[in-house]
């Protein structure tokens, strides 16, 4: 791969790390995060323009608490330190923090004392700003070579630099959008003070994995399970332009997609590519299993099962297979490496082919590993694929299994799927599909009294739900205006035999989760 001008993200646990990887992508510049143990190793190998400090759960007034590498003080790189990662930096270099009686968590004003590069064109001296904080500790005596540059009314040592070493670090955090200006500060601590190009576009990004998939698959062949979503259709359009009919994608229809949509995808992917589609009809083979099944974790491991059995025989089919390709993205990654862990709950086992290459002996291709979801569109739309696929609300591997608590018919799918496919013409047509992130009906194993016709009904009661999100890890519920929930509740109750009532979920994510198994 070429060298890109690159920053390196130390992660210290905050819940935001992520969104400055975002930032800092979004400023058209390469990085990586890393947590804190394992940092020096990722400075020598990346060879970082800047280093960010993460913020994080612990205090450094603590024993113990988590430091960043002391090379990157030596290697005199440009710093910019974030919460815990001010903190950290001060106590370092020689400065004092203290465990805080002045707490600020939420909406906090700035006052700007100093003009610095990291305010350059943004923030004028002796101007007031909104910023956002989440901190108990604070700052209480600077390091040598440092400066206060701006104030706030809880923490003296808001935002402080030491401009001749370019080190620099803020109590608040410029990640997030509750700071309007924070994407200029971390746009000029990465174009002003490290000094790095923008060079990481998603037209370089195609080359070069283009030549790396090249190089890791030789002649071998690949197969990529299809689903229709953004990942798994972006990650085979790029191997294919790799690799041509060494790739056979599988798409298998479990019976569990929504109205059209088998048909939708396959003929789609067919127009459009002349990529080697195996379409599996397997919907008897999972409704068959599923019957009777109806708690949520066991239709999940039963799905994912079945999956994996299917994929084995369809490489039978081909002749073998040595690789396979995913679509896991950066959150995926960074996941499972995250500091924060711990002994952590299973909320509900996702499907996904991750057991897949270890029981198939298989080796991964995973080309979407480096990506964000934003950037798995942008590139989706850079290799050409149509709106259709790229501008797709993801939708879940299990399918309409986890949409309809308790046990699965195929008479309950198909009431479902009427309703569903009229809540998304609905949301389409009000032109909110793409304001949303993610919406969809759910039938309830409930059944209330109505009266349609003079008659008495007693029938299902179908949810709608629809959220707003950034990565699908934390959600809101959109906020409908009731005219077009009405609009689509008598649609669907006119519409869908065997529903006589729809409530709209308004719970967000967390405590609730998106999906409702
Ligand atoms: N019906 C299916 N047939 C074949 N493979 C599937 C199917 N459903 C899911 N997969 C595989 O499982 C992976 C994970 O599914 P997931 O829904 O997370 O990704 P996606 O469908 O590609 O994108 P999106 O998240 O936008 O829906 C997919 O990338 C794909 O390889
Ligand atoms: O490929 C998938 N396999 C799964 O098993 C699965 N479960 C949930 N989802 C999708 O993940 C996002 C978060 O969902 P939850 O808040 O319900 O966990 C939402 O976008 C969900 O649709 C899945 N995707
Ligand atoms: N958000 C943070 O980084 C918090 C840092 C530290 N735990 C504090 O409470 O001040
Ligand atoms: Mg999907």
């Amino acid at each position: 791969m070429t060298q890109h001008d690159s920053i390196l993200i130390i992660d210290f646990g905050s819940q935001v790390t992520q969104l400055i990887a975002r930032r800092v992508r979004e400023a058209g510049v390469y990085c990586e995060i890393h947590p804190f143990q394992s940092a020096e190793a990722a400075y020598r190998k990346m060879k970082p323009k800047g280093v960010i400090l993460s913020g994080g759960p612990a205090s450094v007034t603590e024993d113990f608490s988590p430091r960043a590498p002391q090379l990157i003080f030596d290697e005199k790189l440009p710093i910019f330190g974030i919460c815990y990662g001010e903190q950290t930096m001060a106590e370092q270099l020689g400065g004092k923090v203290e465990a805080g009686h002045h707490r600020e968590f939420g909406r906090a004003f700035l006052e700007v004392q100093k003009p610095t590069k990291l305010f350059d064109g943004v923030w004028e001296p002796g101007t007031r700003h909104q910023v956002w904080m989440s901190h108990g500790d604070r700052v209480t005596r600077l390091p040598e070579g440092f400066e206060v540059v701006a104030t706030s009314d809880n923490a003296p040592y808001a935002a402080i630099a030491d401009e001749s070493r370019n080190y620099y670090a803020v109590q608040f955090h410029p990640e997030v959008v509750h700071t309007p200006d924070g994407a200029k500060l971390i746009q000029n601590f990465v174009h002003k003070i490290a000094g790095a190009k923008s060079d990481w576009t998603m037209s370089a990004y195609r080359q070069e994995m283009i030549a790396k998939i090249r190089a890791q698959v030789g002649r071998g062949k690949v197969i990529c399970g299809l689903s229709g979503g953004v990942d798994s259709s972006v990650a085979a359009v790029l191997i294919h332009e790799a690799i041509g009919d060494q790739l056979t994608c599988v798409f298998v229809d479990h019976g569990l997609m929504r109205q059209n949509e088998a048909t939708e995808v396959v003929d789609l992917f067919r127009g459009h590519y002349n990529i080697p589609l195996v379409h599996v009809d397997a919907s008897d083979l999972f409704l068959g299993q599923l019957a009777g099944v109806t708690d949520p974790e066991t239709k999940r491991k039963t799905i994912g099962r079945l999956f994996i059995e299917v994929f084995e025989k369809e490489a039978k089919a081909i002749g073998g297979a040595e690789f396979l390709a995913q679509g896991t993205l950066y959150p995926d990654v960074i996941e499972s490496v995250s500091f924060t862990g711990g002994p952590s709950v299973t909320i509900k086992s996702h499907h996904n082919v991750g057991g897949l290459p270890e029981r198939m002996n298989m080796k991964l291709v995973e080309p979407l590993r480096e990506l964000f979801k934003d950037e798995v569109r942008a590139l989706g739309r850079e290799l050409g694929l149509p709106d259709s696929f790229v501008g797709r609300h993801p939708f879940p591997g299990p399918g309409l299994a986890i949409r309809i608590p308790g046990e699965i018919t195929r008479e309950k799918l198909d009431i479902l799927r009427k309703a569903d496919a009229i809540y998304l013409d609905e949301i389409r047509k009000a032109g909110l599909y793409d304001i949303i992130w993610q919406a969809f009906a759910v039938l309830l194993p409930v059944r209330t009294v109505g009266v349609m016709g003079d008659g008495r009904t007693y029938d299902h009661v179908c949810a709608l739900r629809a959220v707003t999100s950034v990565d699908g890890m934390t959600a809101d519920f959109y906020p409908f205006d009731m005219n077009f929930l009405g609009r689509a509740a008598t649609r669907i109750i006119n519409e869908v035999r065997g529903i006589n009532r729809v409530v709209y979920d308004v719970t967000s994510k967390p405590p609730g989760t998106i999906e409702w198994e």
